[in-house]
């Protein structure tokens, strides 16, 4: 099976370029000043002029608004990835404002009842992420993970990808388990929180083609 990646929360030339050269599929950038992986749209904007066109770019946002997802479309996303608590009512006029972004919206997961708001974004996200619940400040990039095994048989109502705790040593276990066929990576990539570190990125992309 062939899994693709994204790598998640990337802020220098030199960690970009080598997700690129080690074939990510993705490459995310955080829209969320309490992060310690923030970029500025302009910053992004540098950063995605040496990125392919076969790469995509997501950014990373917790409840944005409008004027936020404006500001760092122009920067060359390709699509939005939604952290915070946003409604499908919101995400449908998310849609209706940037009808050519792609749309994923993140769902924190601690058990199985975490999974009933899935089908809420049916027709409107175009892909549900999976994420571990946090319980600190940042929803995401955390490295905390979730029980895999509440994947497993479960009916997804739209396309999906695993995220959570995910590094190059879980990498092939979480796959097996759950059939991901898209998994997102960031602090497993990471010498600190927002250090990344190219030698891990090289690693956790080697060890997904081998699957
Ligand atoms: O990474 C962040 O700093 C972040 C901040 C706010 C919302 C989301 C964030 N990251 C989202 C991601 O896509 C991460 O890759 C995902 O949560 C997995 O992170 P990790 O467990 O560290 O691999």
């Amino acid at each position: 099976m062939s899994v693709r990646t994204k790598i998640c929360g990337l802020s220098t030339e030199e960690t970009v370029a080598t997700a690129v050269r080690y074939g990510a599929d993705y490459i995310g950038f955080v829209f969320f000043e309490k992060s310690p992986r923030s970029v500025t749209p302009e910053k992004a904007a540098m950063l995605i002029r040496q990125i392919p066109d076969h790469v995509q770019k997501m950014g990373v946002f917790v409840d944005p608004d409008n004027n936020l997802l404006e500001r760092a479309l122009a920067s060359g996303l390709t699509g939005f990835q939604l952290h915070g608590h946003e409604t499908a009512e919101r995400i449908a006029s998310i849609r209706e404002t940037f009808p050519k972004v792609k749309i994923w919206k993140a769902l924190s997961i601690a058990n199985s009842q975490d999974l009933a708001q899935a089908p809420h974004y049916r027709g409107l996200a175009d892909r549900l992420l999976y994420d571990a619940r946090t319980d600190g400040v940042l929803p995401g990039g955390m490295g905390r993970r979730f029980d895999w095994r509440l994947l497993k048989e479960y009916k997804h109502p739209l396309p999906w990808a695993l995220s959570g705790g995910l590094d190059a040593n879980n990498i092939a276990q979480a796959v097996a388990i759950t059939g991901a066929e898209l998994v997102d990576i960031s602090s497993g990539v990471e010498t600190s929180p927002g250090i990344k570190d190219m030698d891990k990125i090289a690693q956790f992309l080697q060890a997904v083609r081998l699957l």
